[in-house]
């Protein structure tokens, strides 16, 4: 069996890349940009007014000027107009143009305003342009303000709507189908036998998925039934870049996968790897249609763990293990574990340990899981491991 290091090389190896995709700015989504993007015009685009207040001249300040007759008010939104009187001032709102000929801002709350005059009740040393935000002091134009590559998280958003970017080149995130496996299977809405259960896993994959910014995932449930899910597979190979199974990977007498997707050609990478939970994971590419497969096992917390730990673009992160923990086998255990922040900036996890791969409800108090090396059976409290956050 291979190591988990070595199923993360092989799948990095041999995913298809599914090229670039336009997302309009009204649908935004996790992805990572696939353009760099520059700056349009300078940031900010005009001397801009931090404080609601006067605006004025510093030298007629300096010089111990303290009553100041208003020329007018200036609101956000307008062309500034000149300050034809250098003893003169304006009213000036936050996010105003700096009138013309001024470069000092006084705020509201030392002022006294009274008869069309501003008298400055509290002076204090300002200095030139205090309190403006200066025209071009964030980015000039055509300065780079996203990389190729930089992950779309909301800021993102708000850069790209800003330069006027209305719609993104992003990476790809490919057609998917979700496909459950088992006659065991019924979907949520109906009320199971006790030998049945109903389907969670899929919704637990898609729920990952989609916050991970995969617009299209779909499930469907297929019995396990060799011929169904072989002509499944020949149209949904057409119509998918990514399939993920759950079930039907091990060594029963109904799991027919492995050797129906070798059948219809797909190239195995991966059958076993040395982790629990998730031992049975299967990889192949299909490449006439550059489509992926994923078996990924059926035990619930098996299939989400692996959804994470070899689909999923998960951010390393590391986090310290609050109490001992001990696991034999010379696998790479995924520890289920409460994550704790303190003060000190320390994430701390919290094993929550499951009864087996199955025990689904124990994943309700955990954020997240452990990855803990097969080279180690045992496992100190305070030992750093990296750390994978629920998506
Ligand atoms: N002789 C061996 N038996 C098993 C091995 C092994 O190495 N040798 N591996 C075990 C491990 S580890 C796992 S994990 C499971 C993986 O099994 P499969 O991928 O074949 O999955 P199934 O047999 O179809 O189901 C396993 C389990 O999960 C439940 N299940 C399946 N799909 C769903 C779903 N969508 N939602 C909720 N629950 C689901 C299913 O009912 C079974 O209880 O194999 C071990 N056996
Ligand atoms: O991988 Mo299985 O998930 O150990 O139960
Ligand atoms: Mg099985």
């Amino acid at each position: 069996m291979i190591s988990v290091e070595t199923a993360v090389h092989l799948i990095q190896q041999h995913l298809p890349d599914w090229g670039t995709e336009t997302v309009p700015l009204t649908e935004p989504r996790y992805s990572r940009l696939a353009e760099a993007i520059s700056s349009d015009r300078p940031y900010p685009p005009i001397d801009r007014i931090m404080m609601d207040g006067i605006a004025l001249r510093w030298a007629a300040y300096e010089s111990g000027q303290r009553a100041f007759p208003i020329l007018g008010v200036v609101p956000a939104g307008e062309v500034p107009p000149m300050l034809t009187d250098p003893q003169a001032c304006f009213e000036v709102m936050t996010g105003a143009a700096l009138p013309q000929g001024c470069d000092l801002v006084i705020p509201y709350e030392v002022l006294e305003i009274r008869d069309g005059m501003a008298y400055i009740r509290h002076p204090e040393p300002w200095s030139p342009y205090q309190f403006v935000h200066r025209c071009g002091s964030d980015a000039p134009a055509g300065q780079q303000v996203l990389a190729a590559g930089t992950p779309l998280h909301s800021p993102a958003w708000g850069i790209l709507a800003s330069v006027g970017q209305t719609e993104v080149r992003v990476q790809r995130r490919p057609r998917t189908q979700i496909v459950a496996t088992g006659n065991e299977l019924l979907p949520p809405d109906h009320v199971p036998q006790p030998h049945q259960l109903r389907l969670s896993n899929a919704y637990a994959l898609m729920a990952a998925l989609k916050r991970q910014g995969y617009a299209q995932v779909s499930i469907i449930h297929l019995p396990d039934d060799p011929v169904q899910l072989a002509t499944h597979y020949r149209q949904a190979s057409q119509e998918y870049d990514l399939l993920i199974y759950c079930g039907g990977v091990s060594k029963g007498k109904f799991d027919y996968l492995p050797q129906l997707w070798r059948d219809q050609g797909v190239e195995q990478y991966i059958h076993g790897v040395a982790q629990c939970p998730g031992k049975p994971l299967w990889f192949g590419v299909d490449h006439r249609q550059q489509t992926a497969v994923f078996g990924l096992p059926g035990n619930p917390v098996s299939s989400l763990v692996c959804l994470h730990r070899y689909v999923l673009d998960m951010p390393p992160l590391y986090a310290r293990l609050a109490t001992p923990f001990a696991f034999e086998q010379p696998l790479t255990y995924f520890l289920p574990v409460k994550l704790e922040t303190t003060k000190t900036a320390e994430l701390i996890a919290h094993p929550r340990p499951m009864h087996n791969s199955g025990d689904f409800l124990a994943l309700a108090d955990s954020d997240g899981f452990l990855e803990l090396p097969a080279s180690q059976a045992v496992f100190a409290a305070g030992e750093c491991y990296r750390y994978f956050p629920w998506s």
